[in-house]
Parts: structure tokens; C-alpha cells; sequence
């Protein structure tokens, strides 16, 4: 049995790995050992055998690895994966975070999209495995049909990205920001005589207040969005609008004729399904249904939900899809500016398709 060292595995993307590992009974396939940067000695989880947890910075010990999956973060993966490297160790390296992802030698996987580069690079003796930026996986998973019959010119993307992207912090002051909008307006709300603008204005009163709970988002989103996510890369683009189209290509193996992708990221309150609305150019005029068939026949969670009111509002939004790996795809028509014009919404949970799945995956790629 293949000894699989998993690091970052008590975190938020880490523990939807554990629970997808158990669901799918990988943990029999492996010999697991688990480490920590915290508590090195402590009780580590039943499926090591409760043994005691390794030092994750300990370069003897991961050595001894022939597999290692990392969800620790960039800043363990800087660190580390050069060290180890250098130590001579020769095992697969599997990583949620984006560090290595453009780097020469790793592959970005998302074996539903790309197993085709994924096997390629085996071949050629790859040993570094990069999970994608969740809002590009996820836009693949549900375009995949139309990428693989080559049939995108081009491509803008428009997100809706949730509070968890930004961290487990994140999500938790989403929660108390929302409480402190709620509270308020509570008795205002009680009163169902009272006027809705004095409703509003006490909760943009409490938005702009200097002590509405704002440390790890910087600004309200609760009851506001903030239309722009990671860094400034000075030309006027985020970093992650950056990734939409230098993640795309690399993903789908497009280096010589990369397909343009790009767009504008924005955060929202949902807690951990990003959407996105897509305006593709098609390389021709291709039937709506021929569409639809290509989206839905390409992997087994992209869900075509028919463009129609009721069905959308129910089936294609971050409440119906978070905590499942479907990835519906809807509002799917032709735009007013010719037949060659689709627009498209989709959904999908940014910890399951966007970060855990994809690595648990490339597992069970080089166990097989
Ligand atoms: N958040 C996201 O949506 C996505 C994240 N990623 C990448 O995954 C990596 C990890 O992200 P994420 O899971 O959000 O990070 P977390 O902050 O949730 O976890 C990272 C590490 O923090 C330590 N930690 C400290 N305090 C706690 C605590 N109270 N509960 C749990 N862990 C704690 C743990 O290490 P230890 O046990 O050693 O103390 C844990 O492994 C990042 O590189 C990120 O870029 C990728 C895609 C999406
Ligand atoms: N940046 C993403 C989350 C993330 O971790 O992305 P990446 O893996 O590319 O750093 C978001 O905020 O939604």
C-alpha cells in the first residue's frame, strides 16, 4: 500500500477532503499518515490509527512518503515543496493550494476536464498535481461539453463568488455581519406599521458604522457586495480575474491558441457556492439543444437546467447546489447580438468541485 502523508487536513478545504476520502472508502486503499505545523505528538484521526500526528515540516518523515497531499496553504507550500525537492524525494505531490499551479512542471488538475494532460504528463514521469481556482474548475465542470467539441471563440465571465473563498474567518463574519444588520432593524421589523426607509437607513447606518465587525473582509458584505477578490495586479485586473483565462488554458492543454477568458470577480454572500454568468462567443451558430446536449453528456455532475422561471429559481442557485458536487448550468440562450452570442449561468460548491474533489481524485489517478 501506497503511504499517502496528508497535510492541512483539520482546515475548511482540508476536512471536505477527509469527508469526501471517507464517503468514497479511500482511506483502505492507502496507508495514511497525518501531520500537523501545531501539534506534533498529538492524537491524530482514527483512519491513521489515532497515531500520533507528524511534524509537517519535518523533511526526514515526509520524505518518507510516496504520495503527500497538501491543503496547508501557499505559504507551507513555498516553504516546503522546494526543501523536500531538493531532499531528493521523488513521490507525487498533490496540492490544494496555487503556489506551483503555473509553474512548468505541475499539471492543474480536474480529471472531469483535462484527463487527457493529466495522463500525458504521467507518462512523461509528472509528479506535481495542483488543484485549479475554484471559480475556473467550476466554470469548466459546467462548460466542459463546449470546450471539448472546440467550440468557444471567446469567453467573459461575471462571478458571484461566496464568503468561503476567502476563508473559514470569512465565512464566520459574513454570519455575524448579517446578525448586526438584523439587529438593527429587529424592532422596526416587528412592527409591521413601520416604514421600510427607516428600516433602511438604520441598517446602511450600521453598514458605515466603524465598528460594524469588517477585520477580515476589510468592508460590509452583508447587505453589499465587494467587487473585487486577491490581489491588484496594477494593469487594472484582479489576480483572479488574472486566473480565468491563465488557469483555463493551462487546464485544457491550450498553450500555443489559448481561448480569451476574462471577466470580472466579484464577492457576494452566499457562504460556499460561487455562480458565474458566462457570455461565450461561438466559433459558429450551433442549436440550442445540440448545446444543451454537449453540456450535459460531458461528465456526470454538469446538470442542464432548462431555461424557464420556476425551475431556475429553484435549481439553479448557491441554496440548491451547496454541499453537492452537481454543478447545474442554466439561463442558457442565445443573446440579441446574433446566434453565435450564448449566454449561460452556473453554480457549483467551491469546497467540494472547487478544491477537495479534484485532489481526491488525482489519489485515486496513481492508485490505479
Ligand atoms: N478556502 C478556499 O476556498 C480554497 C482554498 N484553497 C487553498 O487551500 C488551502 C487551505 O485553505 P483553508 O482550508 O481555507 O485553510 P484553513 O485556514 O481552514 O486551514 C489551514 C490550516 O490552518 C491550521 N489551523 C489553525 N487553526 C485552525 C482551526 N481552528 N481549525 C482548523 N485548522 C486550523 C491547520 O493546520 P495545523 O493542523 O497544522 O495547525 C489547517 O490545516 C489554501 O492554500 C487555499 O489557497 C484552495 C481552493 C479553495
Ligand atoms: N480566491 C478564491 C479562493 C481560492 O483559494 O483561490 P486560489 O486557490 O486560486 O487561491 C476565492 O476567493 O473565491
Amino acid at each position: 500500500m501506497k503511504k499517502v502523508g496528508l497535510v492541512g487536513w483539520r482546515g475548511m478545504v482540508g476536512s471536505v477532503l477527509m469527508q469526501r476520502m471517507r464517503e468514497e472508502n479511500d482511506f483502505s486503499l492507502i496507508e495514511p499518515l497525518f501531520f500537523t505545523t501545531s501539534n506534533v505528538g498529538g492524537q491524530g484521526p482514527t483512519e491513521g490509527g489515532s497515531a500520533p500526528l507528524k511534524g509537517a515540516k519535518d523533511i526526514e518523515q515526509l520524505k518518507m512518503m510516496d504520495i503527500i497531499i497538501s491543503c496547508q496553504g501557499g505559504d507551507y507550500t513555498t516553504e516546503i515543496f522546494p526543501r523536500l525537492r531538493e531532499s531528493g524525494w521523488t513521490g507525487h505531490w498533490i496540492d490544494a493550494a496555487s503556489s506551483l499551479r503555473m509553474k512548468d512542471d505541475a499539471v492543474i488538475i480536474l480529471d472531469p476536464v483535462n484527463q487527457h494532460v493529466i495522463k500525458d504528463a504521467l507518462t512523461k514521469g509528472g509528479r506535481n498535481w495542483i488543484g485549479g481556482n475554484c471559480t475556473v474548475s467550476l466554470m469548466l465542470m459546467g462548460l466542459g461539453g463546449l470546450f471539448k467539441a472546440d467550440l468557444i471563440e471567446w469567453m467573459t465571465s461575471m462571478t458571484y463568488q461566496a464568503a468561503s473563498g476567502a476563508g473559514a474567518q470569512n465565512m464566520r463574519e459574513l454570519l455575524q455581519q448579517m446578525g448586526e444588520a438584523h439587529r438593527v432593524a429587529q424592532s422596526l421589523l416587528n412592527d409591521p406599521a413601520s416604514a421600510i426607509l427607516d428600516i433602511d437607513r438604520d441598517v446602511a447606518g450600521i453598514l458605515r458604522d466603524e465598528k460594524f465587525p469588517t477585520a477580515n473582509f476589510g468592508v460590509p458584505l452583508a447587505g453589499s457586495l465587494i467587487p473585487w477578490i486577491d490581489k491588484d495586479l496594477g494593469n487594472g485586473q484582479s489576480r483572479e480575474e488574472w486566473k480565468g483565462g491563465a488557469e483555463t488554458n493551462k487546464i485544457l492543454g491550450l498553450g500555443a491558441r489559448p481561448i480569451p477568458v476574462d471577466g470580472l470577480c466579484v464577492r457576494i454572500g452566499a457562504m460556499r457556492c460561487h455562480s458565474q454568468a458566462l457570455t461565450i462567443k461561438l466559433k459558429r451558430d450551433v442549436p440550442l439543444d445540440e448545446i444543451e446536449g454537449l453540456l450535459a453528456s460531458h461528465n456526470e455532475w454538469a446538470k442542464v437546467v432548462p431555461n424557464q422561471r420556476e425551475i431556475t429559481m429553484k435549481e439553479l442557485t448557491p441554496t440548491a447546489v451547496t454541499g453537492t458536487l452537481s454543478v447545474p448550468v442554466g439561463r442558457l440562450r442565445k443573446l440579441s447580438m446574433g446566434n453565435e452570442y450564448l449566454s449561460a449561468f452556473t453554480v457549483g460548491d467551491q469546497l467540494l468541485w472547487g478544491a477537495a474533489e479534484p485532489l481526491r481524485r488525482m489519489l485515486r489517478i496513481l492508485l490505479d
